[in-house]
C-alpha cells in the first residue's frame, strides 16, 4: 500500500514534466513485464526523478559483478555488491570476521541480519555522499531479504534507528527492475574455478577457456579467457570459496535460497530474464539492446 501511494504520487508529480517522462515512468511502474522500451528514462538526466534502482540476480559466477559494474559505469549510478562488503569486512580483521570468514569459506550464507546490516551502513554513507540510486549485486538472496527491500521496516529498525530505517527504505523499495542472469551450471563451474583478482587494483580476470558443445538442441557456447594486461599478472590472487567444493555448495544454496527470490519478482513483473549468449564480447551488446541502453553507449563512446 505505502510503495502504491508513493507510486501514484510520482506519477502525479511526474505528470507535470514532460508527456513522454510521464508516460515512460507510469508505463514502466505499472505494465506486469519489465518492458525494456520503457527503461530508457533513466539515461536523460533533465527528465528523469531518479537514477535507476535496479538489481542484479543470478547464480555464482554468472557475471552479475562484471555486468553491474558496466552498467553502473554507464549509468553513473553506484555497483553496491554484498559480496564486497562482506570480503572488506573479512578484510578489516574487525569483530565479525572470523565469523564471517568460516560462514564464507563454507560456500553458506551469512545471516539476513550481519548482510542486511552491512548494506544499511553502505547505502547509509552513500547517501551522506550525495549518491543516487543503485545497482545491487547479490543482494537480495533470501526471500526475507527480498522483503525487507520491499516494505518490512520493523524488521529494519531492529538493525539500525527508526529514522535512518525510514530514510533508507524510502529510497531502496521501489526497484524498477531485476536483471536475471543465465548461464549453463558447467560454465557456471568453471567460471568460478578460473576467476582471478588482481591483489593491487580489485580488477577480476577469468584464465577459463570455455567451450561447450552443443547438445540435444542445446546451443553450444564458447567464452574465452580474460586475461590480465602485464601490470596485474604478477599479482593474482583466487578467492578463497573458489574452490570445486565450495562453488557446487554455493550453486546449491542459489537453489535452495535464491530461486523463490527470482519468484518473487518474476510474480511482481520486475523480473528481466536474460541468458547470456557467451562471454563479454557477445552478452554486453545483447543486454545493451535488451535494456534500451545501445544508444547511450554509442552516445558516450562518441562523447569519450
Ligand atoms: N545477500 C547476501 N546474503 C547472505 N550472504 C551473502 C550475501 N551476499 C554475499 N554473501 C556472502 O558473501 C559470499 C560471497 O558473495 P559473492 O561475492 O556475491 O559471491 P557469488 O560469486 O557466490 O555470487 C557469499 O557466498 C555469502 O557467504
Amino acid at each position: 500500500m505505502a510503495v502504491l501511494s508513493r507510486l501514484t504520487t510520482r506519477a502525479r508529480q511526474l505528470l507535470s514534466l514532460s508527456p513522454v517522462s510521464s508516460l515512460a515512468y507510469i508505463t514502466r511502474t505499472l505494465t506486469t513485464t519489465p518492458n525494456p522500451k520503457t527503461l530508457s528514462f533513466s539515461q536523460d538526466s533533465k527528465d528523469r526523478e531518479r537514477n535507476v534502482q535496479w538489481v542484479f540476480l543470478g547464480c555464482p559466477g554468472v557475471g552479475k559483478g562484471t555486468y553491474a559494474s558496466r552498467l553502473s559505469n554507464l549509468l553513473n549510478v553506484p555497483h553496491i555488491a554484498t559480496g564486497d562488503l562482506v570480503r572488506e569486512e573479512l578484510a578489516s580483521s574487525g569483530p565479525l570476521a572470523s565469523q564471517l570468514s568460516e560462514i564464507v569459506n563454507q560456500g553458506k550464507l551469512v545471516s539476513d541480519e550481519i548482510i542486511i546490516n552491512l548494506l544499511s551502513k553502505r547505502l547509509g554513507a552513500g547517501e551522506a555522499r550525495g549518491e543516487s540510486g543503485f545497482i545491487l549485486d547479490g543482494f537480495p538472496r533470501t526471500l526475507r531479504q527480498a522483503q525487507v527491500l520491499l516494505t518490512d521496516i520493523s524488521w529494519f529498525t531492529v538493525l539500525v534507528p527508526k529514522e535512518l530505517a525510514v530514510e533508507i527504505l524510502e529510497g531502496v523499495t521501489d526497484i524498477d527492475l531485476v536483471i536475471n542472469l543465465k548461464l549453463q551450471e558447467e560454465a557456471l563451474l568453471a567460471k568460478c574455478l578460473g576467476r582471478r583478482i588482481c591483489s593491487e587494483c580489485g580488477a577480476n580476470y577469468n584464465i577459463a577457456s570455455i567451450d561447450i558443445k552443443g547438445e540435444n538442441g542445446r546451443p553450444g557456447m564458447y567464452m574465452a579467457p580474460l586475461l590480465p594486461p602485464p601490470g596485474c599478472a604478477q599479482k593474482l590472487i583466487t578467492r578463497s570459496d573458489d574452490t570445486e567444493p565450495v562453488v557446487k555448495e554455493r550453486l546449491r544454496i542459489y537453489n535452495e535460497m535464491s530461486l523463490p527470490v527470482e519468484e518473487f519478482y518474476r510474480s511482481r513483473g520486475k523480473l528481466l530474464e536474460f541468458d547470456l549468449p557467451g562471454g563479454i564480447p557477445e552478452s554486453w551488446p545483447k543486454l545493451l539492446q535488451a535494456l534500451n541502453l545501445d544508444d547511450l553507449e554509442v552516445k558516450q563512446s562518441a562523447a569519450a
